[in-house]
């Protein structure tokens, strides 16, 4: 039976993780959640200062997403109330775009209950972002390799090693996914390929075995990062530099202009990176604000709501 109301928390994502362009993804502890209900007229609450300028109208992304689960399942849309919260900063790399989508998909495949597999989900939220890395990730937690060629996309989710950890550098400007897609060439040099194919795969094997000293080398790129360079100053020398300062690999994270660097937990040389990061974007005039992170091993989250459950307020305050 379709419940009244539900709830669903999602995880951010960190996409590309250097070489793995479009393909890789992992699910990080920054979460957005979104209440949904069925109603008499349409209404959008959003709450906290990362929903600024999202619409509250029948545009805004939630209500559209919601729409195509509906569609996809051959039900009426029905007027829908629709509650969110984020921690995940808009446009700066951490997956917002992808967290909405799968935030909606899973409350809408709920709410209406389609009760859609996971992987049918996977499929409608690759189609709508184009690239499976992030919304793999929030969809399913932990790390995801992953390829969407258009029609199809496939996975495989790996465990994260348990002393892996990530901080993030958030600069203060926003940038969004087009634009960053828009400065990269049309064809790469073959050499630049095989560059990429070679360290996408060493990551990927280095990431399932626990290989953390092997990051490192692996987490290098040809393929985006030299071109996305210029929009995101400092950004060269935090990916040549951070290793020196105890990263096990830095990476710009999705399309930027979120930095991201990898730190194996038990080294304790965290202080050191934090202003590491910090401080050479502000030798370009650019403050960010750093932060730990874990990576989230648990996807999407959903609660059918059955009434006396805690306020949306206390449940996006951390209640659950
Ligand atoms: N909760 C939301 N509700 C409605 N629209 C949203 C929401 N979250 C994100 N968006 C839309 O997605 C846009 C950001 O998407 P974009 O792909 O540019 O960046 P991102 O997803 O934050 O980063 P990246 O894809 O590089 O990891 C926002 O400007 C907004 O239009
Ligand atoms: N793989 C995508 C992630 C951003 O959505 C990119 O780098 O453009």
């Amino acid at each position: 039976m379709a419940p009244a109301a539900v709830r669903v928390r999602v995880p951010a994502s960190t996409a590309n993780l250097g070489p793995g362009f479009d393909a890789l993804g992992m699910a990080l502890d920054l979460y957005a959640r979104i209440e949904m209900s069925e109603a008499d007229r349409t209404q959008i609450e959003l709450f906290g200062s990362n929903m600024q300028g999202i619409p509250t109208d029948k545009t805004n992304l939630i209500y559209k997403v919601a729409g195509t689960l509906y569609h996809h399942a051959g039900l009426p849309m029905p007027e829908l109330s629709i509650r969110m919260d984020s921690d995940i900063p808009l446009t700066r790399g951490l997956g917002s775009s992808a967290s909405a989508i799968v935030g909606a998909l899973a409350a809408a495949n709920a709410l209406s209950g389609a009760d859609l597999p996971p992987d049918e989900l996977f499929q409608i939220a690759s189609g709508m972002e184009k690239h499976p890395d992030n919304v793999g990730a929030s969809l399913f937690g932990g790390i995801i390799a992953a390829y969407w060629d258009g029609h199809e996309a496939k996975h495989v989710r790996i465990e994260p090693h348990e002393r892996l950890e990530a901080l993030v550098a958030v600069p203060a400007f926003q940038l969004s996914t087009e634009h960053a897609r828009r400065v990269l060439p049309d064809q790469v040099p073959m050499k630049d390929a095989v560059f990429n194919i070679g360290h996408s795969s060493l990551l990927v094997a280095a990431l399932a075995a626990g290989e953390l000293g092997m990051i490192r080398h692996a987490m290098k790129d040809a393929l985006h990062q030299p071109y996305r360079a210029a929009l995101v100053p400092g950004m060269e020398k935090i990916l040549r530099e951070a290793a020196d300062h105890g990263a096990l690999g830095a990476a710009l994270s999705g399309a930027g202009p979120t930095l991201i660097a990898f730190a194996d937990k038990s080294e304790g040389r965290q202080e050191e990176l934090e202003a590491f990061l910090r401080e050479t974007f502000r030798a370009e005039g650019i403050e960010a604000e750093t932060r730990w992170l874990r990576p989230s091993r648990e996807g999407v989250r959903v609660w059918k709501l059955a009434g006396g459950e805690p306020s949306f307020e206390e449940f996006a305050g951390g209640a659950e």
